[in-house]
């Protein structure tokens, strides 16, 4: 069932000048005269038909296959006709023209999709939920295999359904719950009878299994920013190389080699982190070179946006006076919230590293020789808070995760009305209400207007 009246659009589906071939698709009820005019025949409904995509002039503007799906049987659940053509911009801007053209007379409402609108409409017609319809976007912005593999996973509906069994569990002791306070007399002994509680704990922990997952997900999806940062020379941009087992950024045993911040995604058991090069911290008064200041301050500007910070120190100077205030003067400016990895550098010079002091987290490598990388990569996925196996993850968003923390939440303060002595039923019967509601803005059963925008604007044009 169609929620709204929309207007039939038409977009490139594929980025131009990027694919072999391009496909220009409309969505929209009723296009069949349209579909008619423009290629001068109707088309067997979903079956691929190879024809001439002429133009005004009767001359062709490209041959290809034309594929009509009759809604509701099509991605948007609406008519869908797709043009698969050469995969040249000219070639598919002069076929978006052409039907809009052709519009002018058979479909006058026809114009340009906005970005995310197929997949849109997808979701307004119950073709695809909400966290469905993220997961497209997931899937196509993917920065890892284990990424695209988890948001296949969700596209598909493996997170939808968990989230709707929850919720279904929710409703099941909510109408228990609310039976009960209709009638006063049984609400003695209505907890003991049903299992009340046993049955919420149970739903609670499914829920944190649930939310475990999520935040794998959320990781796989963003990943995690972790920034180089230590005085010049120690080797930050080695590092870099090292992990990302290419020469990106330029290494010189000269300091303050580095002046602007150099990035690169790699990927740690598919786990994408973006790292970082930055340059050397020195203070200002030794740091004399405006460009060079300019590079310090950006330094610290990463270090603040961080979820962790590599703490490199370089082994071969340790104990030097100059050296170690320096050490000290970042120690003592490094935020109190950062998540500070302390980096010994340079282990195949033979120095040993310093006793780890308690609490801080410490690895001891060579970038140059490559040991102890592995070590750090393993720490890295430690603090980032990663332990699935890819497989079983399914891509989830900070929003998601957010409304998993909020239906936590309401289900632990139902559980202390269970176990209030006075048995506050009706509280209980509201808490379990606003966790089902929290579930429910994951796959969009009610989501503000200004959610799906905002969510679908960032969609690629033609998904
Ligand atoms: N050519 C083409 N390839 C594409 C897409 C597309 O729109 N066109 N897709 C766009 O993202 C993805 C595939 N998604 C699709 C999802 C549903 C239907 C569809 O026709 N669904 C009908 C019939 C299902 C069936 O036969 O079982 C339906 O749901 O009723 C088509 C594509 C990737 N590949
Ligand atoms: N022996 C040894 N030398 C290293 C190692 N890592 C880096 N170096 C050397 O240390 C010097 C500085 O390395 P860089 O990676 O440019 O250091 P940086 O921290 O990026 O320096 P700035 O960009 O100036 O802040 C170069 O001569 C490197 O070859 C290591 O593990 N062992
Ligand atoms: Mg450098």
């Amino acid at each position: 069932m169609l929620s709204r009246h929309l207007d039939p659009i038409v977009a490139i589906a594929t980025a131009p000048g990027r694919g072999a071939v391009g496909i220009v698709r409309v969505s929209g009820q009723g296009i069949g005269a349209f579909v008619q005019a423009l290629l001068g025949s109707a088309l067997k409904p979903r079956h691929a038909s190879y024809l001439p995509f002429k133009g005004a002039d009767g001359q062709p503007i490209d041959h290809g296959l034309a594929i009509h799906f009759p809604g509701p049987h099509s991605y948007t659940g609406e008519d869908v006709l797709e043009l698969q053509a050469h995969g040249g911009p000219v070639v598919l801007q002069l076929l978006l023209a052409r039907c809009l053209e052709v519009a002018r007379g058979h479909l006058p409402r026809l114009r340009l999709a906005e970005p995310g609108e197929f997949t849109e409409r997808a979701f307004l017609n119950d073709k695809l939920d909400l966290a469905q319809a993220e997961a497209v976007s997931d899937l196509i912005e993917a920065s890892t295999e284990a990424a695209a593999r988890s948001a296949s996973r969700s596209l598909t509906g493996a997170f939808s359904q968990q989230v709707n069994e929850l919720r279904e569990r929710m409703i099941r002791l909510r109408m228990l719950v609310e039976a009960t306070l209709d009638f006063p007399e049984e609400e003695i002994d209505f907890l003991q009878k049903a299992d009340a509680t046993g049955q919420l704990r149970g739903i609670c922990q499914s829920l944190d299994a649930v939310l475990d997952r999520a935040r794998q997900g959320a990781l796989l999806r963003e990943g995690i920013k972790v920034v180089l940062a230590g005085q010049p020379n120690v080797g930050k941009s080695s590092l870099l190389n090292a992990l990302a087992g290419a020469e990106l950024a330029i290494v010189t045993p000269i300091p303050g080699t580095t002046r602007d911040k150099v990035s690169e995604t790699i990927q740690i058991e598919g786990v994408p982190l973006h790292v970082i090069d930055t340059a050397g911290l020195r203070s200002s008064d030794e740091a004399t070179d405006e460009v060079e200041r300019i590079g310090i301050a950006r330094t610290w500007a990463e270090i603040e946006g961080a979820d962790a910070v590599l703490f490199l120190h370089d082994l071969t100077r340790l104990g030097q006076p100059g050296y170690d205030a320096g050490e000290r003067e970042i120690a003592a400016r490094l935020p109190p919230k950062a998540r500070v990895v302390h980096v010994y550098n340079k282990l195949d010079a033979g120095v040993q590293p310093p006793a780890a002091e308690p609490g801080n987290r410490a690895v001891a490598l060579s970038a140059k020789a490559g040991t102890g990388l592995d070590a750090l990569r393993q720490l890295l996925l430690q603090l980032a808070g990663w332990h699935a196996q890819p497989e079983g993850v399914f891509i989830a968003r900070e929003r998601h995760v957010q409304a998993l923390r909020r239906a936590a939440e309401h289900l632990a303060l139902a559980q202390g009305h269970a176990a209030a002595a006075d048995q506050a039923l009706d509280l209980f019967a509201e808490e379990l209400r606003l966790a089902h509601d929290a579930l429910g803005e994951i796959t969009g059963v009610f989501t503000a207007d200004d959610l799906l925008g905002e969510i679908f604007s960032r969609f690629c044009i033609g998904k």
